[in-house]
């Protein structure tokens, strides 16, 4: 199944409610722009691709209410305001508002409509593309193995189908290793503050029968030092013309750990996550800060099998929750496209995306 999609009678957008994974399953209805505005807010839905698409399909729940010029403003912004790092938000956003502003209101929310569907098929194909342009890297990877061994993947975070419309951008390379038999195994960040590795991304490789084992955050440093990380890849919520990477916090240490023992770092980035304007990311990427209630309270499931949050830390301490960090380009081995792998720099960009030559 997919993590959003147009409900049966037409007149709302359903999505899987991803604060509940991985101990429920629900899906969520969206029928209103606010609902959408709260389901990226609140993280329902979350990840670079899924946020583009839940904004795409937000506008056309605006609009089949109010398709006037003004409400198709309020709209756009309303919706660009909920998470500010992952450039699709604004890719998505501008791409339907430039479709439909020309058009007479009476159109608006029918053009919109038939964009949002687009614009979800085309992120499928997209991540089939950073599949079959990520699969050859693992396969290499293989053939240097003896038989008995596993090609070890870390990756951070969740940059899963649960993170796109589906297959996913870090996970698709692996999912089409583990499809065409090769023996892959992946290193699960847990990742900290929110979970997305040990609810999400587990809950994904379990589900999908691919075999893995779920590590505290800082383990990653580790396990590369005694040799058991091959390749580590994760995805990407901006990245910049020159190469450099906004992912999830911690993203960055990884990165650092993976050049220090020589573990080639690769990070899937699909294009609408490149930010062509930008030159810069540490300086230029605006970084969330979140709530501190995210790390001050963890969720799971108690013996009796309720759903709970208790607190760690003790009452009174402050928190802080800034929820990504850059990694800069030196440290990306490369950069996984949809067209094929490129060096994490403006030239190997501009080799693969000629018409996006990066705009100062
Ligand atoms: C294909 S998703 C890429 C990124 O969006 C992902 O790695 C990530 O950092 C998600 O963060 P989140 O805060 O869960 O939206």
């Amino acid at each position: 199944m997919r993590t959003i999609w147009l409900a049966a009678d037409g007149s709302a957008v359903e999505i899987i409610d991803q604060t509940r994974l991985p101990h429920g399953f629900a899906i969520a209805r969206l029928e209103t722009l606010a609902d959408a505005a709260h389901a990226i807010r609140a993280m329902l839905v979350r990840g670079a691709p899924l946020i583009g698409a839940t904004a795409a399909w937000g506008l056309w729940l605006a609009l089949c209410r109010d398709a006037t010029d003004a409400a198709l403003a309020q709209a756009h912004a309303t919706l660009l305001a909920t998470r500010p790092t992952a450039v699709n938000l604004r890719w998505a956003l501008d791409r339907v508002r430039a479709r439909v502003a020309p058009l007479p209101a009476t159109e608006r929310a029918a053009a919109a409509r038939g964009l949002a569907i687009a614009m979800c098929d085309e992120d499928v194909a997209l991540n089939r593309g950073i599949a079959s342009a990520g699969l050859p890297l693992i396969r290499a990877i293989a053939a240097r193995k003896r038989p008995d061994e596993r090609v070890n993947i870390l990756t951070h975070c969740n940059a899963g189908w649960l993170a796109a419309v589906d297959v996913g951008t870090a996970t698709a390379p692996i999912y089409a290793a583990h499809d065409a038999g090769l023996a892959v195994h992946v290193w699960v960040d847990e990742t900290r503050p929110r979970n997305q590795g040990a609810s999400l991304t587990a809950w994904e490789l379990l589900n999908h029968g691919v075999p893995h084992t779920v590590i505290a955050d800082n383990a990653g440093g580790h396990l590369m030092q005694h040799g058991h990380v091959d390749l580590v890849i994760v995805g990407t919520d901006r990245t910049t013309a020159t190469g450099d990477v906004a992912n999830k916090i911690g993203t960055y240490l990884k990165a650092l750990a993976a050049h220090d023992n020589g573990v080639p770092f690769y990070v899937a980035a699909p294009s609408p996550s490149i930010d062509w304007t930008l030159h810069d990311g540490r300086r230029e990427i605006p970084i969330e800060e979140r709530g501190a209630e995210e790390l001050a309270q963890i969720t799971g499931r108690l013996a009796d099998g309720t759903v709970a949050s208790v607190s760690v830390l003790p009452a009174g301490s402050a928190a802080a929750n800034p929820a990504f960090d850059v990694t800069p380009a030196r440290l990306v081995t490369g950069l996984i496209t949809e067209r094929g792998v490129c060096s994490a720099t403006a030239e190997g960009l501009r080799t693969l995306f000629p018409g996006h030559a990066s705009k100062p």
